[in-house]
């Protein structure tokens, strides 16, 4: 593990590893024997695609378990249970070129994502293997993807198509996905947020469809924590100084009586600063604190996503969240380059949810917002004295902006290695893009009539030109939680025309300006119906055209998903769902879900 103990981390301990299973014709006296070493090459040329290709989101590479044996029948298959229980495997992935015995070699794990690859070849036909044992799969209620190449292979062919190469690691990817939320929580910093019912927290989402946990605090914690000094003070004074250097505070657009004195201001970034360890301290621990004595508070709450409530009851006295949501929340701080933390704003727990998946699917940063406006483009003309939307906005802009904090990397001062906006791992972050990042953000003393506690709020505007996947998992009374997915392209316009856009909603806050890919239809008729369609105040963006990622680990967690707009040649789903109906896919996902209820439980 690279992570070093002595420093805060999301992800402590051993993380879930990736078991490859090589299936076998079990027949001994000639037939096995003439499998094995192909069985089992291809095996380790599977895990070292995987190892090479893919990271944890601590920018350690993925790690594979190999059964110790080919598995020809039901003591080999069992064997190899014990040892990916022992091994801490979380994924699992069946490989073969041949004949075996469906039900005496298939993975029974019930909870486990689970993928099966037949080896394309006619020699020993592993596609007939697979087919059979998906059958198997199918009709005993654990739901395995299938991994087929289009191309026939000759026995020998040790070479790994493009096709199979991008199935399997899009597998891994989502299946990993869920393995890491299995067992973590969400801590829940305060309670509902002006009646928002997305942090009305439902504990069974947690549970039943994610395998997590939910943990509460109630904000006092905060306060006991900031008057008794339980935070490391010197990282306290490292990061003060750091947020002094590095993230300038602009205008005070407030009114004259709204605006609050210099010492106060100051004070209010000392406390901003504080609330930002506190918050990290309470989501993942830190073994500072128990140098102090604090040997509880040093372990956290294993959280991995957290949601901070604000208003109002805090902010109506104490500085917002704006600050330590943004910086949590973004792939860097005072102590370098890191895994962001998610944090929700509002405690807005199924946007959290949304971030974690977007994040885990990624290993990037993600950005929360409202979808706060659908701007028509004769509406915009007449806003902006004639000024004519084109290109990607043609069809209008949605407008992303959150209600003061945003992840930095946000700014779409990362570039892609065509020089295109994105957001990156933290460890593809160059030291040149975390200062372009903090130089395009301003901060700025949040609005008095808002918040009257104070707060610094995160203005910034994003680069155009992002490919980007706008998600959201809305709750459903009967049904329980639904995805929706819009993948699209970020937008940048002329100065006076955000600024006149931008200054109507709120100019402290940070904007991104959204074109969603239309389709022509459905919810993709136009701009305007996604917006229309669009489940609640909140959303989340990713970095990257990903719906397709977020279509995939729904499936594993039995979560439909009732909008996308992501070409049918690149939804992949386990076989089962073919059964549900293969003319109109979103149906079939619906009662596919609904058949096999949520992974770790039932409704
Ligand atoms: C400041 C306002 O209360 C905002 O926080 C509010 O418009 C929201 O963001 C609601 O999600
Ligand atoms: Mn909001």
């Amino acid at each position: 593990m690279s992570q070093q103990a002595s420093s805060p981390t999301v992800w402590k301990g051993e993380l879930p590893k990736v078991g490859i299973r090589p299936t076998i014709d079990g027949r001994l006296g000639g037939v096995r024997e003439s499998l094995e070493d192909q069985t089992m090459n291809l095996a380790r040329r599977v895990a070292e695609l995987i190892s090479k290709n893919l990271r944890y989101p601590n920018g350690d590479a993925v790690e594979c378990v190999i059964a110790d044996t080919c598995i020809g029948g039901v003591a080999e298959a069992a064997a190899c249970e014990d040892q990916f229980r022992r091994q801490n495997v979380g994924v699992s992935l069946t490989v073969t070129p041949c004949w075996c015995y469906g039900s005496e070699t298939m993975d029974m794990d019930p909870t486990r994502p689970k993928a099966v690859f037949g080896f394309n070849g006619t020699e020993r036909p592993g596609a007939v293997y697979l087919a059979a044992v998906l059958a198997g799969h199918t009709q005993k209620g654990v739901p395995a993807f299938g991994i087929y190449g289009r191309d026939v292979q000759e026995a020998g062919d040790a070479t790994m198509p493009d096709d199979v190469q991008a199935k399997i690691l899009d597998f891994v990817r989502c299946g990993l996905a869920a393995a890491l939320m299995r067992g973590k929580s969400y801590l829940s910093m305060g309670g509902t947020s002006m009646g928002i019912a997305g942090s009305m927290i439902d504990v069974a989402f947690w549970e039943k469809w994610l395998g997590m946990r939910v943990e509460d605090i109630d904000m006092s914690e905060f306060i006991g924590r900031m008057n008794k000094g339980q935070f490391d003070p010197a990282e306290y004074k490292k990061a003060l100084a750091w947020t002094k250097e590095n993230c300038p505070e602009g205008d005070d657009y407030n009114s004259d009586e709204g605006k609050r004195s210099r010492e106060q201001l100051d004070s209010e970034w000392s406390d901003s600063v504080k609330m930002s360890l506190i918050a990290r301290d309470l989501m993942v621990g830190n073994p500072k604190l128990a140098e102090m004595g604090l040997k509880e508070q040093a372990q956290g709450h294993g959280a991995i996503a957290s949601g901070f409530q604000g208003q109002r009851q805090w902010t109506d006295h104490f500085p917002n969240g704006d600050f330590l949501e943004a910086i949590l929340n973004t792939s860097f701080d005072w102590n370098g380059k890191r895994a962001p933390y998610i944090v929700a704003t509002e405690n807005d727990a199924l946007n959290a949810a949304t971030m974690l998946f977007g994040h885990l699917l990624t290993n990037t940063a993600q950005v929360f917002a409202d979808l706060r406006t659908y701007w028509s483009p004769d509406a915009v003309a007449s806003a902006c004295g004639g000024h004519k939307l084109d290109g990607l906005a043609s069809d209008g802009l949605l407008h992303l902006i959150n209600s003061g904090p945003a992840t930095l990397d946000g700014t779409g001062q990362q570039s892609d290695a065509d020089g295109n906006p994105t957001m990156k791992p933290f460890w593809e972050i160059t030291d040149e893009e975390v200062a372009k990042c903090l130089k395009e953000t301003t901060w700025h003393p949040s609005i008095t009539e808002y918040f009257p506690g104070g707060g610094l709020s995160t203005r910034y505007k994003t680069r155009g030109g992002m490919p980007a996947t706008m998600t959201r998992i809305n709750l459903v009374d009967g049904l329980g939680p639904a995805l929706q997915i819009a993948e699209g392209h970020t937008v940048e316009l002329p100065t006076d025309v955000h600024d006149a856009l931008d200054q109507r909603t709120n100019p402290t806050w940070p904007t991104t300006w959204f074109a969603p890919t239309v389709t022509g239809r459905g919810a993709f008729t136009s701009t305007y119906e996604v917006m229309n369609h669009w489940g609640a105040n909140h959303c989340v963006m990713t970095a990257g055209h990903v719906g397709h990622l977020f279509i995939t680990l729904a499936s594993i967690l039995r979560i439909p998903v009732y909008m996308h707009n992501v070409d049918a040649g690149r939804v992949f789903r386990p076989s089962a769902w073919n059964t549900f109906g293969t003319d109109g896919l979103e149906s079939a996902d619906f009662r596919a879900c609904e058949n096999f209820g949520p992974l770790y439980g039932r409704k």
